[in-house]
């Protein structure tokens, strides 16, 4: 029977995670350098989860620093079927207030200073990102979160902005203008490599606040970001804890929309003119096809 392992990548204010059975830290290097953190693997029933923060303990790193390609590496060279994003986010719509939940099911990438691909000269592959998240992980996320008690909202816009500062009010009108619901530092480029890494994603986006635009409430600020998480920490383990209790027992069958398998039609560069320093590196991520 093929089992569930899931990778929670921990955002804001979420660098731990307990109440697994048989929980052991270990570290993994990868080709991309060290992940955030050392990663840590536990049970419920026969669902793995591994967790990793993904700012590290302790919330040492930027958005710009984290070390996205060794962390997606990690998960896949740790196993994992599916990854599980739990971020902060501010809210680019009144309806979506802080404490509510946003699975998130489209991005708009406005990082640049970040390394966006585990593919590159020698080794050229474009994965289609029409359909970013895996609905089967977001709609079984959202569902555990539902029965957790948190109020959750299916589907959105996730725009990723570069910070570290927050939006100006003019950026944060534009991008409502735009038609985003809830703005982020993280969830690009991870989402793209987790695709490349033929790894099904998806994000819970937990509000924290109105981001700059709401002019009847404060601008985000840290502060406000961490108290709201404060509150919202401990729904944010329990959804986890009942996501992987729901799979208890239940066979993983491939992800419906053919994300395991997105290498198939994405690499281009002819067997012979490919550069096996960057093969050597792909090892795990693109493996299974090369
Ligand atoms: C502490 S507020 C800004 C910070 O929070 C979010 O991080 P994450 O997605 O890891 O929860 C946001 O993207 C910024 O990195
Ligand atoms: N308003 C905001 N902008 C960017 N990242 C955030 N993380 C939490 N709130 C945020």
């Amino acid at each position: 029977m093929s089992k569930w392992t899931i990778g929670v990548i921990g955002g804001s204010g979420l660098y731990e995670i307990d109440g697994l059975e048989g929980a052991e830290a270990f570290s993994i290097d990868t080709p991309w350098g060290a992940p955030s953190d050392p990663l840590m693997r536990g049970r419920i029933g026969d669902v793995t989860l591994v967790f990793l923060p993904r700012h590290g303990k302790g919330h040492r790193l930027t958005p710009t620093a984290v070390p996205y390609r060794a962390n997606i590496d990690a998960l896949k060279r740790a196993g994992c079927t599916d990854v599980l994003s739990i971020s902060a986010c501010g809210s680019l719509k009144q309806a979506y207030a802080p404490g509510d939940y946003v699975m998130v099911d489209q991005f708009i990438d406005r990082t640049f200073a970040r390394e966006k691909s585990f593919f590159g000269p020698g080794m050229v592959a474009h994965v289609s990102m029409a359909d970013p998240v895996c609905s089967r992980l977001s709609g079984l996320a959202g569902d555990a979160a539902e029965r957790v008690g948190a109020t959750v909202h299916r589907g959105g816009t996730y725009i990723a902005m570069e910070g570290p500062q927050f939006s100006s009010r003019a950026e944060s009108n534009l991008y409502r203008q735009w038609g985003c619901d809830v703005i982020g530092m993280t969830n690009m480029p991870e989402a793209k490599l987790a695709r490349e890494a033929e790894l099904p994603y998806a994000t819970i986006a937990m509000v924290t606040d109105y981001d700059c635009w709401f002019d009847e409430v404060e601008a985000v600020s840290v502060s406000n970001v961490l108290e709201v998480m404060r509150q919202n920490t401990e729904r944010a383990k329990q959804a986890i804890l009942e996501l992987a209790s729901g799979l208890n027992g239940v066979e993983r069958s491939p992800s419906p929309q053919g994300i395991e398998t997105c290498l198939d039609f994405a690499m281009i560069t002819a067997p012979e003119a490919r550069d096996p320093e960057i093969l050597a590196r792909l090892d795990a991520v693109a493996g299974r096809v090369l």
